[in-house]
């Protein structure tokens, strides 16, 4: 199996190199969105009368190929976040996933509830980045950083008043948390065999630190799943190809939310 990781890695060091020729953190930081207000995802997510669900804008994966590529960004980003959606998730990377930046700047001019930069950061200038565009979490992933660079990185967003989310995917990553990390997040994707398994965030739950915000991540696709993930102590969980994949994303989601606030309040 060809390491996805690491191919994505490396490209990302490209990019990363080529626009730091095109614009200087210092012109970030005078980008008109790197000083508006952070809306917290912590917070978000705690809130009861919201859903926990962090709907992610996804036009393709590595795993899935195209998975939409007829829905605007506007159009499903404004219908998650009007049915109900704790945050949004915007991916940012254009090779793999078919994402960009402009589409996470578009979402914040429409939104108001918090979003997060969906992409794979290895530098600080990522994390200036997306102070610039708009987004309010970034999420680090523990596969692809040392410890010490998780430690830099959630401190540089900290820094610049945005909140972490640090992925992770086995128990020994958890070595990573570092004061900085308001969120952890457990991928049920295995990122080398793309297998998914939901097993894996009620594994690990017990051994995550407590002061965390939990955050189930990818393959969750019914209510019974949120449930099980709600009783193991999760308060937030990622959602992309399940809603991205069906004719018209923001019915789907809003069918799915209404569904699950009708069961949980039984
Ligand atoms: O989704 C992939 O194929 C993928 C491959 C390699 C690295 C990351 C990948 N996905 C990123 C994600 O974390 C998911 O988009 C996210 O958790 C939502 O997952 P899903 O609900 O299964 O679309």
């Amino acid at each position: 199996m060809k390491d996805i990781l690491a191919e994505i890695v490396a490209y990302k060091r490209t990019v990363v190199a080529a626009a730091k020729q095109q614009r200087t953190i210092s012109d970030l930081e005078n980008a008109p969105l790197f000083n508006r207000s952070v809306v917290s995802l912590v917070n978000f997510l705690q809130q009861p009368q919201k859903s926990g669900i962090i709907a992610e804008y996804k036009r393709k994966s590595p795993s899935r190929g195209v998975i939409n590529d007829r829905n605007s960004v506007e159009e499903v980003t404004q219908a998650y976040a009007n049915c109900g959606a704790s945050g949004l998730s915007v991916l940012t990377d254009d090779k793999f996933f078919g994402g960009s930046s402009e589409d996470l700047t578009k979402a914040r001019t429409l939104v108001e509830i918090p979003i997060l930069r969906k992409d794979f950061i290895v530098d600080e200038y990522q994390v200036y980045e997306a102070r610039a565009i708009g987004a309010d979490v970034i999420l680090l992933i523990a596969e692809c950083l040392t410890k010490e660079e998780v430690l830099h990185l959630s401190g540089v967003a900290h820094n610049l008043g945005m909140e972490v989310l640090l992925e992770m995917h086995t128990e020994a990553q958890l070595d990573k948390v570092s004061e900085h990390v308001n969120m952890v997040g457990i991928n049920n994707r295995d990122l080398v065999t793309f297998n998914v398994d939901i097993d894996r965030s009620i594994a690990l739950a017990a051994k995550l630190p407590a002061d965390k915000l939990k955050v189930a991540e990818s393959g969750i696709d019914n209510i019974d799943t949120i449930v099980t993930l709600r009783n193991a102590g999760f308060k937030g969980f990622l959602m992309g190809e399940y809603f991205m994949k069906q004719e018209d994303p923001g019915k789907a989601f809003n069918d799915f939310v209404n569904a699950l606030a009708q069961t949980t309040s039984k």
